[in-house]
């Protein structure tokens, strides 16, 4: 049997909704082998996050010599990174193994409003991550804080984001829809050469606590088991969807999504 594995480079949710949580949910439910990196520990709950404890860098790097030393990785994932000198180890560490599949989701902002980012910290995600990536998944509000454009709302200025940020070295760039309005909600794929347009109904819910986390985590979970971007990006599609479509309901804030509901959607048991 070939097992295929993902490793996660993030914070703790203790929430269980995004974060290190999410990613190794994610992984579990496609079938891949799940690792994690602990970056910063948050205690979070779907009503906001209460307190960011970072992880020492040394420590980071510790972990992350003591996975990819041994075990090894088909693929990456980073998340919330917090700071530039975490973001420096990380990126020295990935240079190091020669980690081939890298996905970054450049979290920024929690959905309650916490900054999981210091802003001094976007000039080393660029410098350093940007170049390393296979795969950028920005938001829309992080696109805008990245390419300092002033505003991203049309798909003509998604595309400009998309380009810009492939000039400055990610090999593919998807720039997410979640934050717009329309009644269907669309990503954008770009591969340097052609834009793929990825849509689906938009669902009018407060319960999308993780979904960023969860579709990068997936489509690190595709490249690891041997499919192409285009075919990882689009099975994290379909996977996010079914997740948000199918709300769990849990807390008194922003819910998480339901990571198991596409293994189980077909069957009436979601
Ligand atoms: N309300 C929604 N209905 C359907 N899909 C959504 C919704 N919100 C986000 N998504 C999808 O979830 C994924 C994460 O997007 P987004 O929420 O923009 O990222 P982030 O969590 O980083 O802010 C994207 O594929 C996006 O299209
Ligand atoms: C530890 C941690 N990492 C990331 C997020 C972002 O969550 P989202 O995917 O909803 O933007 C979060 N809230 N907490």
């Amino acid at each position: 049997m070939t097992v295929h594995k993902a490793l996660t480079v993030a914070g703790s949710d203790s929430g269980g909704g995004a974060g290190i949580q999410a990613d190794l949910k994610t992984f579990q439910e496609l079938g891949v082998y799940g690792m994690s990196v602990l970056t910063a520990l948050t205690a979070q709950n779907t009503q906001g996050v209460h307190g960011v404890f970072p992880v020492p860098p040394e420590f980071i790097a510790q972990q992350m010599d003591a996975v990819l030393s041994d075990i090894g990785t088909d693929a990456v994932k980073t998340g919330m990174l917090f700071n530039s000198i975490i973001i420096e180890t990380v990126a020295k560490k990935l240079k190091e193994y020669n980690v081939r599949n890298y996905v970054l989701d450049p979290v920024m902002v929690a959905k309650g409003g916490a900054p999981l980012l210091v802003t001094e910290a976007v000039a080393a995600v660029k410098e350093h991550l940007l170049p390393l990536a296979t795969v950028v998944t920005p938001n829309l509000p992080e696109a805008k804080v990245l390419t300092g454009m002033e505003k991203i709302e049309t798909k003509e200025e998604m595309k400009e984001a998309a380009k810009l940020l492939h000039d400055w070295g990610a090999q593919h760039v998807v720039i997410k829809g979640g934050h717009g309005t329309d009644d269907i909600v669309t990503d954008l794929l770009y591969d340097g050469r052609e834009f793929v347009e990825l849509s689906a109904e938009r669902f009018h819910t407060q319960h999308t606590h993780g979904t960023g986390c969860t579709f990068a985590a997936a489509i690190a979970a595709g490249l690891a088991s041997g499919k192409n971007v285009r075919e990882a990006v689009k099975q994290a599609k379909v996977f996010i969807t079914a997740a948000i479509s199918h709300p769990l309901g849990i807390g008194h804030g922003h819910g998480p999504t339901n990571h198991w509901a596409y293994r189980r959607e077909g069957s009436n048991d979601v």
